[in-house]
Formats: structure tokens, sequence, C-alpha cells
């Protein structure tokens, strides 16, 4: 798996407020990225902007790789039971071993339940499932722990860990601490404007 998602001197402005400048992140294959900081300091926006959702007020995004995005919106229709909705991505995504990610995520017993019924945890194991079928190289990850209990915690953590180590790249905003493999950490703190 080859990839790289390469940010240069990115400055972020919401509304008429500049969050953070002068902030570059060179991700190669391999590489994982813990970008930390207080509520409200651009976490989310910093994602956006390197999912390409988000213009950047100044710098460049230069990326090679497919992406695969987790928020807090799950993409996934709330009428269906989570089987079919999982499924209606798989065809799309030309995911032909979808077991895998519902086994390691736990959610083989949950094929019958309507998405609208799913916990919050449940939920998110569920978008991390529709992330683990895309196989694509690179993963933005906004507070993906989120909702998740402790064994769910590891379990995502080990996921990532495969991840870096077949060559993809996971950035990942995260208030909270996360284990990831030889992480480099961006404070954006620092880049505050
Ligand atoms: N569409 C918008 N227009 C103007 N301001 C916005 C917009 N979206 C977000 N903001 C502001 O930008 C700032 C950064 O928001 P962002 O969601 O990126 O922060 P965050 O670090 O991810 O926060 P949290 O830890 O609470 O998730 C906040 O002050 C927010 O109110």
């Amino acid at each position: 798996m080859q990839a790289h998602l390469v940010a240069t001197d990115i400055a972020c402005r919401r509304g008429d407020r500049l969050l953070f400048r002068g902030l570059s992140l060179p991700g190669r294959s391999g590489d994982a990225y813990h970008i930390t900081g207080a509520n409200g300091i651009g976490k989310s926006s910093l994602i956006r902007i390197l999912a390409g959702l988000l213009r950047p007020f100044a710098g460049t995004v230069e990326r090679e790789g497919a992406m695969g995005l987790v928020d807090d919106r799950l993409a996934l229709d709330a009428n269906h039971s989570l089987g079919d909705a999982l499924a209606f991505w798989q065809k799309l995504d030309g995911c032909t071993n979808p077991g895998r990610a519902l086994e390691v995520l736990q959610l083989l017993p949950l094929m019958d339940v309507p998405v609208r019924y799913l916990s919050t945890g449940q939920k998110k194991r569920a978008a991390l499932a529709r992330l683990l079928n895309r196989r694509c190289p690179i993963w933005l990850l906004d507070e993906p722990l989120n909702g998740l209990d402790a064994d769910a915690q590891k379990a995502f953590e080990t996921l990532i860990a495969l991840h870096c180590s077949g060559g993809g790249i996971a950035i990942v905003a995260s208030h909270q601490p996360i284990a990831l493999p030889s992480p480099r950490t961006i404070d954006l703190a620092g880049y505050a404007a």
C-alpha cells in the first residue's frame, strides 16, 4: 500500500476567525499522526481540510491514494437493518470480504437491528467497519474513540497499527489518549493564530 498526504503551511479560517496557521504535515506510508488540542481549536476543521471538504485559508494539500473519513456523521440509512445498510456500501466499495470487519468489531449479532436502534458505540463500530471494508490507504479519523468501550478502543488501536504496518496512513484527531504506532503528535495550540 503506497500513499502520501502532504499538507504544507496550512492556515484555517472559520467565519471571521483565523484558527491556526503555518501547519505542515508530511504524511507518508506507515505514518500515524495524533492531532490534539482543546475544544474549538480546529481539530475537526483540519481533518476536513485534509479530506478536501474545506478549503484552507492558505497552504496546500497534496494527496496520493484513496481516503476514508470517519467523523460524527454516520452515512448509514437509519431505517434499514445494519446488515442491509452496510451491504449497500459493500457493493459500492467493491468489498469482497466484509465478514472480517464485522467479526473484529463484533457487529455480527447486530446485523438485523435497525440502524436507528443502535447505541452510540455500536454506530461508531459500524462506521469503522465501513472504513475497513473500503480498504483505502489514508484514514482520516475525527474522534474515532468516542462512544467505544475499553475493549472496542483496544481493538481499534490494533487495527490502526495493522493499517500503518501495511503501509497505510492514519491521521487521528482526538482529545483523548490513543495508542498509535510511533505517533507524531501535532498540538494545534502551537499553531494558534
Ligand atoms: N461553519 C463554521 N463557520 C464559522 N465557524 C465555525 C464553523 N464551523 C466551526 N466553526 C468554529 O471553528 C472552531 C473550530 O471548530 P472545530 O470543530 O474544528 O474544533 P475542534 O477542535 O474539533 O473542537 P472539539 O474538540 O470541540 O470537537 C470553533 O470555534 C467553531 O465554532
